[in-house]
């Protein structure tokens, strides 16, 4: 398993190792040991899946505020996706940054979102799956959005047509005003 770093501390781009042969390939998708043994250890409680039928639908930026904060171990079960993390973290030398790479059936990348980082994706192909793991289960009390075009993140999405998307997430506010839940310290800088 390969594990590399971003532009953003804390979020990974994880690729699993796949063994090929005559009748497709056998990945070990997720290994909290494998993990472990790189120092990611997080204890995941929740799989979420989702289809999205339509090319550029957004579902995003969303987090779980404290004390359901969530990390997140995002991959693309079918077709491919555009995933993005955002630094919402207050005090962060990072904040409201954002880093996004395509996640697919094909190349079988997984980013890892943590806590304190609002996450979406747009899908690139038809009928697009999105499997991934979180660290704490669903609290709709404690969920939060970011609007997915706000020019104060500046998100580079790769749009070919107008966006499909939730009624939440079309009306969800900008950064500017935003009062993060979440706070940043040098520790998190490890
Ligand atoms: C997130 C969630 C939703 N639901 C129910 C609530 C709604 O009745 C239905 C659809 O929820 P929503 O429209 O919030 O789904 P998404 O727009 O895909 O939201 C997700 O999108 C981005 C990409 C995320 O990272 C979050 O996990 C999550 O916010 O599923 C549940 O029962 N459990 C859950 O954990």
């Amino acid at each position: 398993m390969q594990i590399e770093d971003t532009a953003l501390p804390g979020v990974k781009l994880i690729t699993p190792r796949r063994f090929g042969d005559h009748r497709g390939f056998f990945s070990e998708s997720y290994s909290r040991k494998a993990l472990a043994e790189q120092g990611i250890d997080i204890e995941f409680c929740q799989d979420n899946h989702s289809l999205s039928a339509q090319v550029g639908t957004i579902r995003g930026l969303h987090f779980q505020a404290p004390p359901h904060a969530q990390d997140k171990l995002v991959r693309c079960g079918k077709g491919s996706l555009f995933d993005v993390a955002v630094d919402i973290r207050t005090g962060s030398p990072t904040y409201g940054q954002w880093v996004g790479y395509e996640l697919s059936f094909e190349n079988g990348r997984q980013l890892l979102v943590p806590a304190g980082f609002a996450h979406g994706f747009v899908t690139l192909l038809p009928e697009t799956e999105i499997i991934y793991k979180c660290s704490d289960y669903y609290a709709p009390e404690t969920e939060g959005a970011l609007v997915w075009d706000d020019p104060a993140i500046g998100i580079d999405w790769p749009l070919t047509v107008d966006p499909v998307l939730s009624e939440k997430d079309a009306v969800a506010p900008g950064l500017d005003g935003f009062d993060s839940p979440f706070t940043w310290t040098p520790e998190d800088a490890a």
